[in-house]
């Protein structure tokens, strides 16, 4: 288990983590989401002991790293821009790390199996791509059978095929009943993998609940359906606090009514429709909206998360951006 109270972390002016509270159980995995520069690595860099906390405390199973008589034991950590020596194979660099903490050289075999890195163990390390780099990291962490891991984007570099294994690993590890924290950008990858969602924002905690949960209390739900008249049905559907997007052609995507009313307005209304599915909220949208203020970084070109332009011909329904002209003209 990993337990932060108060925790804070400040560079001269810039306050990189603002006193966070939070606790990373085991049994699950718990994902750590936040924008560039939310204060993920810092955070991650406290829990092993690399940064000291301006303020407050965090424990890995009780106690602070550095009082750990055997840490790599205790906790595994994957962290940003690992230092291995470039002319050291996997296998030295491994058989170092396990000599000096005491680990059976036995071990080091095993997590080379367990990663994946069997064929290129005894190759040096700086002709490694990305991707082995990153399976390398994982079996220094995996080393000492810790019972905490935490890893800092694993899946960065990996192949799909690396990616799923970091995922059924990840699983496997919280299924034994490990502590797993695990930090990405990749939404669809997150939501697939973790359990538990942690999200912080400018350094401070946006949400810490179970991932259907985050899902659920930020996204919005809405309802695609099929019909030949898409203009006429929408021009029925349309009222406060409903949208309506045309993705595709005679394909509209309704939010705020449930499938039920669309169903009854196409009956009263004799319109075929042909299709409706409630849609679920995705991760990506609920993320979106928690940490719309709380994004340092923000790039001009956030085109693919934004509405696009209406550009649909006057008249015809194109976006929901069109759509609502539409509605404020009426
Ligand atoms: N050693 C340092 N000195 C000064 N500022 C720092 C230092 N380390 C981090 N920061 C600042 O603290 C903030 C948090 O950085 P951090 O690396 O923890 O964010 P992050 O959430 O891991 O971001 P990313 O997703 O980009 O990796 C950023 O504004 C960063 O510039």
């Amino acid at each position: 288990m990993i337990q932060a109270t108060d925790l804070a972390k400040v560079y001269g002016a810039k306050t990189a983590v603002d006193g966070v509270t939070f606790t990373v159980q085991p049994g699950r995995v718990t994902g750590f989401l936040g924008p560039n520069g939310a204060g993920k690595s810092t955070t991650m860099r406290m829990i092993m002991g690399l940064d000291a906390p301006t303020r407050g405390t965090v424990t890995v199973n009780g106690s602070p790293y550095p009082k750990h008589r055997a840490p790599l034991r205790e906790i595994g950590a994957l962290l940003e821009a690992r230092a291995v020596h470039p002319g050291r194979t996997a296998y030295s660099h491994l058989s170092a790390l396990a000599a000096t903490h005491g680990i059976p050289s036995q071990r080091v075999n095993e997590v080379i199996e367990m990663t994946g890195l069997g064929a290129v163990a005894k190759k040096k390390v700086k002709g490694f791509s990305l991707g082995m780099g990153q399976r390398l990291g994982i079996a220094a962490a995996l080393l000492g059978d810790p019972q905490v891991v935490v890893l800092d984007e694993p899946v960065n570099g990996l192949d799909p095929e690396g990616v799923v294994w970091v995922r059924n690993l990840v699983k496997y590890l919280a299924s034994e009943g490990r502590t797993v924290f695990l930090s990405s950008h990749l939404m669809s990858e997150m939501a697939q993998t973790a359990d538990h969602l942690i999200v912080i924002g400018r350094g401070r905690i946006l949400a810490d609940a179970p991932i259907d949960d985050v899902i659920s209390s930020q996204g919005k739900a809405r309802t695609r359906l099929r019909t030949d008249r898409p203009e006429e049905f929408s021009r029925l559907l349309a009222r406060s606090g409903v949208t309506i997007q045309a993705p595709e052609h005679e394909v509209l995507e309704v939010g705020g009514l449930d499938p039920r009313t669309i169903a009854q307005t196409a009956l009263d209304h004799q319109i075929l429709v042909y299709e409706l599915t409630p849609l679920q909220a995705s991760l990506e949208e609920a993320y979106m909206q928690l940490t719309k203020d709380d994004v340092e970084y923000r790039s001009h070109d956030a085109s693919h998360h934004e509405e696009p332009p209406a550009s649909s011909p006057s008249g015809a329904l194109g976006t929901k951006a069109a759509h609502e002209t539409q509605e404020a003209t009426r």
